[in-house]
């Protein structure tokens, strides 16, 4: 299959790398910041006692000549708000029949994809990993999984996902297609919302913040008000996924932390209006309370208008 990989970052370089080790023809798409480090040094994955260099990546940049032969398959791996650009420079890489899979967390990267390539391009996507770019341009595996659910918006498994899945498969990727697409996008979007708030919200890890008086309380009342706005919105979380978020984030020691907070803690810019911006006027929308919801989103709002007065931005 000839894959188009956008962004060779913790997700893009993760599958990206897996796949063209399986034999996929896999080409990424970068900036020219990237793409002069990967001509050096190569596409470097470790973690997890593992380590892999993809040297000499096949690397594609904004304003190249599209192949003659289109992509079967885009695979969507940038942040949130780099999102606007990363169209752009993806535009002239869509032709049809091209499927375009996106890594984001959180929805409405959907509607920005449907306005650029219309809806019958688009799939949803489901990725988790845990997953970070190191200074050094090295992607940073901190947990087992590999797993990329994907599927038709509508439900139904066409021929082009089953041969997605397919591929992944073949590359060691759990990719389980569900009933629905769009409510797996929900409840993980439930999930890294309730990880995203508890961990920025007391500037630690889930562990830290479980350890301390007072912080159990914390994981069940977020996902409280984050499953309320997904069933509100036709997604009602179910018992058993509830459960398991519950003992993720009442895990004593858990070091975890969700990209969100490592960009917090860094000083980055955060998916702050994607993933907490667009939950909370969702959930004013359906008349849905989050407070805890709307403190981490003003948390975060703040740390972003620091970067944005310091012209620290993307
Ligand atoms: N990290 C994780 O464990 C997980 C992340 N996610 C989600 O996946 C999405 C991607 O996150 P993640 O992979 O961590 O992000 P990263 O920041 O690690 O990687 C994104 C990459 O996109 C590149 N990029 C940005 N704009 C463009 C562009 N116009 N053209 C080409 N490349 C571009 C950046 O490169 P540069 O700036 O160097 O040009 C960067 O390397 C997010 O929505 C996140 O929430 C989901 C599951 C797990
Ligand atoms: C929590 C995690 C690692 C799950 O895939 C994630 O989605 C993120 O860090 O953004």
């Amino acid at each position: 299959m000839k894959i188009l990989v956008v962004g060779a970052g913790a997700t893009g370089g993760y599958f990206g790398t897996m796949l063209a080790r399986s034999g996929q023809d896999v080409a990424f798409l970068v900036r020219p910041g990237r793409a002069a480090a990967l001509r050096e040094g190569g596409l470097r994955v470790a973690g997890r006692d593992e380590e892999w260099v993809l040297d000499a990546p096949r690397l594609v940049t904004a304003g190249e000549e599209p192949p003659y032969d289109p992509y079967d398959l885009v695979l969507l791996g940038v942040k949130s708000t780099a999102l606007g650009t990363a169209l752009t420079d993806l535009a002239p890489f869509v032709a049809p029949g091209t499927a375009v899979l996106p890594l984001l967390n959180g929805m409405a990267h959907l509607d920005a994809l449907d306005a650029r390539f219309g809806a019958g391009a688009v799939l949803g996507g489901v990725a988790k990993v845990v997953t970070t770019l190191d200074d050094a341009g090295v992607v940073r595996r901190l947990a087992p999984l590999a797993h990329l659910a994907l599927g038709e918006r509508d439900g139904g498994v066409s021929p082009r996902v089953e041969e997605i899945r397919t591929v992944l498969e073949g590359a060691g990727i759990d990719a389980p297609v569900p009933a629905s697409i769009v409510t797996a996008m929900w409840h993980k979007w439930v999930f890294i919302a309730t990880i995203g708030a508890v961990t920025s919200l007391m500037r630690g890890t889930v562990g830290e913040v479980y350890d301390a008086p007072g912080g159990p309380e914390l994981g069940p009342a977020v996902l409280a008000e984050a499953a309320a706005v997904a069933a509100a919105a036709g997604h009602p979380v179910p018992e058993e996924e509830r459960a398991a978020t519950l003992a993720v984030v009442s895990a004593p020691g858990s070091p975890l932390v969700p990209s969100l907070y490592r960009d917090l803690a860094a000083g980055r810019p955060t998916e702050v209006e994607h993933l907490f911006g667009d939950l909370t006027a969702r959930a004013r929308a359906l008349g849905v309370p989050t407070p805890l919801l709307d403190l981490a989103t003003l948390h975060l709002r703040i740390h972003q208008r620091r970067i944005d007065a310091a012209g620290r931005g993307q």
